[in-house]
């Protein structure tokens, strides 16, 4: 069974589209990375799929829940690292994910968050107010209220954003376990290598529509992943794309300040 379907997903804000008829099929067990430029319709895309915006046309299937029909079920089902998002100022990371275990009402809670606390390295920054918490420990925390009910099915924009190089190196272990376990992953990333290193399969989005999918251990020496999705993206000719194709020896796409959020 794919883990999420769609058909024509359209998203229109008055005169602006900002998805455009995107039909994807993303199987259980995927570690799915969808790239594209600035402004091409990754978040709506997210957002949609994971109950909180409804498209103007089309249909999605998430975990075989509709998330226009049943936002409630798949936002449920579903684990959610949206891009720059922070635990709430004034809570520490232990009242965060007590309050996240009674949202999500899994059992085990006080266990699992010492868990994910030690995993992750906050073990010993679980009773500071998250307002003290540096940019790093913060996401840090965020991918552990992802993950902390074990969900089927994830979506995280830019898991790595913060992170020093080890812990990165982790949290790419830990993706990848985690759909080698049969659970899917729906990753959104500016940054190439990251998608490169980590996907089964990637995505390209352009000008709010979809144009390519790929596996990236197809590409051949020549032909890597920025070139590929380079010539994809300059296809549209757009402004737009132009902009978000820059090589600037780190690979990131079009968002040049991502990592210093
Ligand atoms: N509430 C809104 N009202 C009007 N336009 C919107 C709204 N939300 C998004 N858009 C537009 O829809 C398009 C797609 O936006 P979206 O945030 O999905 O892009 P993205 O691919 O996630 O971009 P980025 O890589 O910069 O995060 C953009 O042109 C954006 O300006």
């Amino acid at each position: 069974m794919a883990a999420i379907e769609t058909h024509d997903l359209t998203k229109r804000y008055g005169d602006v589209t900002a998805l455009d008829g995107l039909s994807l099929s993303v199987p259980e067990g995927e570690l799915f990375g969808l790239l594209g430029p600035n402004g091409s319709g990754k978040t709506t895309t997210i957002e949609i799929l994971t109950g909180q915006l409804d498209p103007t046309e089309g249909t999605a299937s998430v975990l075989g829940h509709d998330p226009v029909a049943d936002p409630q079920a798949v936002r449920e089902a579903v684990g959610i690292l949206p891009e720059r998002e922070d635990p709430p100022s004034f809570l520490t990371p232990r009242e965060y994910l007590q309050f996240v275990g009674d949202v999500r009402g899994f059992d085990a809670v006080d266990d699992r968050i010492a868990e994910w606390a030690d995993r992750l390295g906050f073990d010993h920054k679980l009773d500071t107010l998250s307002t003290d918490l540096s940019e790093g420990e913060r996401q840090r925390v965020m991918l552990a209220q992802t993950f902390i009910h074990e969900p089927d099915l994830v979506f995280i924009d830019e898991p790595l954003v913060n992170l020093d190089p080890i812990m990165q190196a982790e949290v790419k272990d830990h993706m990848r376990e985690y759909c080698e376990r049969g659970n899917t992953l729906f990753l959104s990333t500016h940054f190439l290598e990251v998608a490169e290193e980590l996907c089964t399969s990637v995505g390209i989005i352009r000008d709010s529509a979809f144009v390519a999918e790929r596996d990236p251990s197809d590409l051949d020496g020549d032909e890597q992943l920025l070139d590929y999705f380079r010539q994809e993206v300059e296809e549209s000719g757009s402004a737009d794309a132009e902009t978000a194709v820059t090589d600037g020896g780190d690979r990131s796409l079009g968002a040049a300040g991502d990592t210093d959020r």
